[in-house]
C-alpha cells in the first residue's frame, strides 16, 4: 500500500497506554493521519512510503499542547519581572496593552511565539488574547493547531469596547474559520474579577447552543479568592458554579486556591484545569494542588501562560517543573510520575479541549501531530528510561522535528512555516515602539 510517510524512531512513546515505549516501531501516515502504528519490519513489508524519516537517535511522541498561553505577550518578554500578579497586571501589562495594542501587535508576536513554540515541540496551543482574528490568521499560516480564544472583558480595548462587543466578535471569528481543522474557538472570559455575571450567563447560553468550550483564568492567587469573598460574600469558584458555568467543557486555568470541596467538585462537574507552575511560581501566586486533583479524578493540563510572566513558551521546562513541584507541595516523590506528566502535556489537553479522539497520543486514526526528540546528547545519555528523560533531563533545543497533521513544520532543527529571522526582526522594532 502506498502512503505518504513512514517514520521509523529509535523509541515510539504513544502516552497512551501510559508508560509504554515501543522500539523496532514505526509509525505510518497517510493524508495527515496515522494509518498504523507497527512492528518496523512489518512496515517496511505492508508499505512503500513516499517519504521514509530515519530517526537513530530520537524519540518520537505526540505534539505538546500548550493548555493556556496570552501567545502575543511574547513581545511583552522580560517587560516587567519579580512583581506579584496584580501589581504586574494593573502597572505594568494592562498600561502596556493600552497604549500598543493592535491587530499587528497581535499578529506579529503570535509569529514570534509561533518560531518559539514550534522549536520547542508544541503542536496546539490554547491561546487567550485581543484580536483573535489575527491569531488564528497566524495560527492558520504556519500550520499550529489552536484553540482560538473569544476573549471577554467587562472593560474596553483596542479589540472591543464592551462585553456584548467582545462577545459577538469574538462569535464572527468562531464563524470565520468553521470548517477549518486546525482551528476551533474557544469562550475566554478572562477571569472572575474582569467579567461581570450578564456576559457569563450569556458565554454559557452560546457555548451550550454552539458546543464552544469555555476557558478562564480562576482562583490564580489567595488575593484574588480573598477580594471577592470580601467583594460578593462568596468564593469566585462558587459563583461560576452558581452561573452554570462548571461543566466538562469548562478550562480553569491557575486553580492554586483550592479546598477539597472544590477539588471534589472539579471532579463531579468533570472540570479541566491548566496548570501553569512557571507563572504561579515566578508571580508567586500559590501551588495548584496537581496530586490531589489527578487522585480525584481531575483532567490536568499543562500550560505555560504568557511570556510575559514565564517567562517562555516551552513546554518541556514546564513539564520538568510541574513534575518537580508536585512532589514538593505534595511531600510525595511519587506524585505526578514521568508517564503522568507526559500525559498531561499530550492527552490531557488535548481532552481540556474536547479533542482527544483527534490528537494527543499515537494511535491508529488520530491526526499525524507528533514530534521527535534527539536524545544522543550528553545530558540525556545513557538512556535507560526514555520517559524519565523525557521529563528530567531532555530540554526544548533537542526537538528536531515537529509534524501537525502531516505536515512538517519543522525539519531537522529547521523552521518550514516561519521565517524566524523576520518574526525576530519584528519583536526589536516593538521593543523600539514600547521602550521608547
Ligand atoms: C484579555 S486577553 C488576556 C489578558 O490576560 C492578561 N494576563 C496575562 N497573564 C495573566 C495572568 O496570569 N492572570 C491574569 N491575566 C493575565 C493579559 O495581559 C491580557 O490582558
Ligand atoms: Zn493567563
Amino acid at each position: 500500500m502506498q502512503i505518504d510517510l513512514l517514520v521509523f524512531p529509535r523509541w515510539l512513546v504513544p502516552v497512551e497506554p501510559a508508560g509504554v515505549v515501543l522500539e523496532e516501531h514505526a509509525l505510518a501516515i497517510d493524508a495527515g493521519r496515522i494509518v498504523a502504528v507497527l512492528p518496523a519490519d512489518e512496515a517496511r513489508r505492508s508499505f512503500e512510503a513516499r517519504e521514509t524519516l530515519t530517526l537513530a537517535d530520537h524519540a518520537v511522541m505526540p505534539g505538546l499542547v500548550n493548555a493556556h498561553a496570552h501567545s502575543a505577550m511574547t513581545l511583552m518578554r522580560g517587560i516587567a519581572d519579580d512583581l506579584p500578579l496584580m501589581d504586574w497586571l494593573q502597572n505594568h501589562i494592562w498600561p502596556t496593552e493600552g497604549a500598543h495594542m493592535s491587530r499587528q501587535f497581535c499578529e506579529d508576536g503570535l509569529r514570534l511565539a509561533a518560531a518559539e513554540m514550534i522549536r520547542g515541540g508544541t503542536t496546539c496551543v490554547n491561546d487567550m488574547y485581543f484580536f483573535p482574528d489575527a491569531s488564528a490568521a497566524v495560527a492558520d499560516s504556519v500550520g499550529l493547531r489552536a484553540a482560538i480564544g473569544m476573549v471577554v472583558l467587562d472593560f474596553p480595548s483596542a479589540w472591543a469596547q464592551n462585553s456584548d462587543e467582545y462577545i459577538h466578535k469574538g462569535l464572527e471569528v468562531h464563524d470565520s474559520f468553521k470548517g477549518n481543522p486546525l482551528l476551533r474557538a474557544v469562550f475566554a472570559p478572562h477571569a472572575p474579577y474582569t467579567v461581570s455575571d450578564a456576559p457569563l450567563r450569556t458565554v454559557r447560553k452560546y457555548a451550550n447552543e454552539l458546543g464552544i468550550g469555555i476557558h478562564m483564568h480562576v482562583h490564580e492567587t489567595a488575593f484574588e479568592v480573598a477580594s471577592a469573598v470580601e467583594a460578593n460574600g462568596k468564593r469566585p469558584w462558587q459563583r461560576l458554579k452558581e452561573l452554570d458555568l462548571l461543566g466538562p467543557d469548562f478550562i480553569a486555568v491557575h486553580m492554586t486556591q483550592l479546598n477539597d470541596e472544590e477539588i471534589a467538585e472539579a471532579a463531579q462537574f468533570g472540570v479541566s484545569i491548566a496548570h501553569c507552575p512557571e507563572s504561579n511560581l515566578k508571580l508567586a501566586s500559590g501551588f495548584c494542588p496537581v496530586d490531589k486533583l489527578l487522585k480525584a479524578g481531575v483532567n490536568v493540563a499543562i500550560g505555560t501562560d504568557g511570556a510575559a510572566s514565564n517567562n517562555d513558551l516551552d513546554l518541556f521546562g514546564e513539564l520538568r517543573t510541574g513534575a518537580l513541584l508536585a512532589k514538593g507541595v505534595s511531600g510525595d516523590p511519587l506524585a505526578l510520575s514521568a508517564p503522568q506528566a507526559l500525559h498531561m502535556a499530550t492527552l490531557a489537553g488535548a481532552k481540556a479541549l474536547g479533542w482527544e479522539q483527534e490528537f494527543g497520543s499515537l494511535a491508529k486514526g488520530k491526526s499525524a501531530d507528533f514530534i521527535a526528540v534527539n536524545l544522543d546528547r550528553a545530558g540525556t545519555q545513557p538512556v535507560y528510561n526514555v520517559l524519565s528523560h523525557l521529563v528530567y533531563a531532555a530540554n526544548r533545543d533537542q526537538v528536531t522535528d515537529v509534524y501537525v497533521a502531516g505536515r512538517a513544520l519543522m525539519r531537522d532543527g529547521l523552521l518550514l512555516t516561519v521565517d524566524e529571522k523576520a518574526a525576530v526582526q519584528k519583536a526589536r522594532e516593538w521593543q523600539q515602539r514600547i521602550k521608547k
